[in-house]
Parts: C-alpha cells; sequence; structure tokens
C-alpha cells in the first residue's frame, strides 16, 4: 500500500508522497496510473518528498504523463506546505528541486516560493520565450474568456519547432492594467490546459513587465485563483517571488 496526500495550489493539483525512507515505485507506469482521473487518484502531477543532505527536504516532480519533469512552481509550493505539515520545517524552508536550490516561507495556507533566475527572454515568432524552471512561451490576446487553450496550446506545443527543443508549456496572457494580468496555461507533461501553472504566471509576469512596461509585482488571475509574482530587473531577472495558496485535500492509501 502506498500512502498519499492531495494538494492543490489554485486549482493545480499533484498526489504527495512522503518517500523520505525509499520504495516508492516512480516507474512511468505507475506515476501515470496514480495521477489518472478515471483509474487512479487524479492529479496533474506527482511529487516525492526525499532527504537531501544541507536542506530541509528533496522535491521530486513527475508530470500526469508519468515522466520525472522540470521544476513546477505550484507544486513547489504545494511541497512546501506538506512538508510544513510533515513537521519538517516551521516556517522558513530550503529545498533542493530540479533547477537547483528554493528558499521558501509559509504563513498558514500561503506559501512564497524563491524562483531560479531568470537569464533572457528570447524573441520568438508567436511570442516570449522564457525558462522559469520549466519553457514557456508567453502570447499576449486580447480576450482570454473566449480562447480554445487546449486546441491552440496543443497546436504550437507540437509544432516541428517546439518538439525539437523538447516541448514548451504554453501561456496566454491579457494585460488588464499595470498591476493584473490573467493568465491560461496549456501544460506540456499534461497535455491539457490546467487551472494553473506556476513557472507560467512567473514567465507571463516577467515578460509582461518587460515587454508591455507592467509592474514588477503583479497580481494574476488564473482559472483556479488568484497567484503574485514579483522581482528585481538587473543583468538578469532576480529575487522572483510566486506567492499563493497551497491547499490539503485529502489523504488515502492505493494499491
Ligand atoms: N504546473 C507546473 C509546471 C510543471 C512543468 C511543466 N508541466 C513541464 O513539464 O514543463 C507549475 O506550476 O509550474
Amino acid at each position: 500500500m502506498t500512502k498519499f496526500f492531495k494538494y492543490q495550489g489554485t486549482g493545480n493539483d499533484f498526489v504527495m508522497i512522503d518517500n523520505r525512507e525509499g520504495g516508492f515505485d516512480d516507474s512511468i507506469k505507475n506515476v501515470e496510473f496514480l495521477c489518472h482521473r478515471r483509474f487512479g487518484i487524479g492529479a496533474d502531477g506527482l511529487i516525492l518528498i526525499e532527504n537531501a543532505d544541507g536542506f530541509d527536504f528533496k522535491m521530486r516532480y513527475f508530470n500526469a504523463d508519468g515522466k520525472e519533469g522540470s521544476m513546477c512552481g505550484n507544486g513547489g509550493r504545494c511541497a512546501v506546505k506538506f512538508a510544513s505539515d510533515l513537521g519538517i520545517f516551521e516556517k522558513q524552508a530550503t529545498f533542493i528541486a530540479v533547477d537547483g536550490p528554493h528558499h521558501a516561507t509559509v504563513d498558514q495556507g500561503e506559501v512564497s516560493l524563491g524562483m531560479i533566475d531568470v537569464e533572457e527572454i528570447f524573441d520568438e515568432t508567436n511570442g516570449y520565450f522564457l525558462n522559469t524552471g520549466s519553457p514557456h512561451l508567453v502570447i499576449f490576446e486580447e480576450d482570454l474568456d473566449n480562447l480554445d487553450v487546449k486546441t491552440k496550446g496543443a497546436a504550437i506545443r507540437y509544432s516541428d519547432y517546439w518538439v525539437g527543443k523538447g516541448g514548451v508549456n504554453v501561456n496566454f496572457v491579457q494585460i488588464i492594467d499595470h498591476e493584473n494580468i490573467k493568465v491560461r496555461t496549456y501544460e506540456r507533461g499534461v497535455e491539457d490546459e490546467t487551472y494553473s501553472c506556476g513557472t507560467g504566471v512567473t514567465a507571463a509576469a516577467i515578460a509582461s513587465s518587460e515587454k508591455k512596461g507592467l509592474s514588477q509585482k503583479l497580481n494574476i488571475q488564473t482559472l483556479g485563483g488568484k497567484l503574485g509574482v514579483s522581482f528585481q530587473r538587473g543583468q538578469k531577472f532576480s529575487e522572483i517571488l510566486l506567492n499563493g495558496p497551497a491547499i490539503f485535500v485529502f489523504e488515502g492509501e492505493v494499491l
């Protein structure tokens, strides 16, 4: 039996496993099964909390397709809340993930997560590309409510160009005003629109500030709720913080 916990961060949902003693079957088949919304628990991804020397914990992230992925921002926030609920730390945590060390703070249900520095924004034919721990394309749109995100996002993600680069997450952004944007994301590895994507809204906020002159502290409306992103701009984009809720949903055991 595998003991699991389900968490969500603005509707981006994750199966969480405490794997500090090892033993979890992290095969593609098993992770895909656990994330399956009909045959399994159902989630956009699965996260393992493991031990790591010099850190409070190590986070390993797998997409719903069962493959170990790049960084997940909402998953990172949920991992921090899970580790806090397990009693691994009190208010401040330092953990290691696939993209390097992260610092985070928890204040009840809110988690503020430090993201990796972003070196550069690349102009692409249909948007802006940046890596916030995961690869993201940011496309500005006038009307997000009436956009077919799944069809449009999949067409871009599966284009020869992006498949050749290992795939991409596609974020559609509508500017509301100087401090507010709306974001909808097609996620690689889930291969669908998710309710929210942490590394995606981080990319959207940086691109909105840099390319459209918006604030360096933005409120972001996603399908699953509100997130905040702030950062500093120097030679690169640094001190990037992703803030928002990370919520325990239920726990159980699965064969
Ligand atoms: N939902 C995540 C993003 C996870 C990574 C992505 N699916 C990929 O493999 O590129 C987030 O909150 O950042």
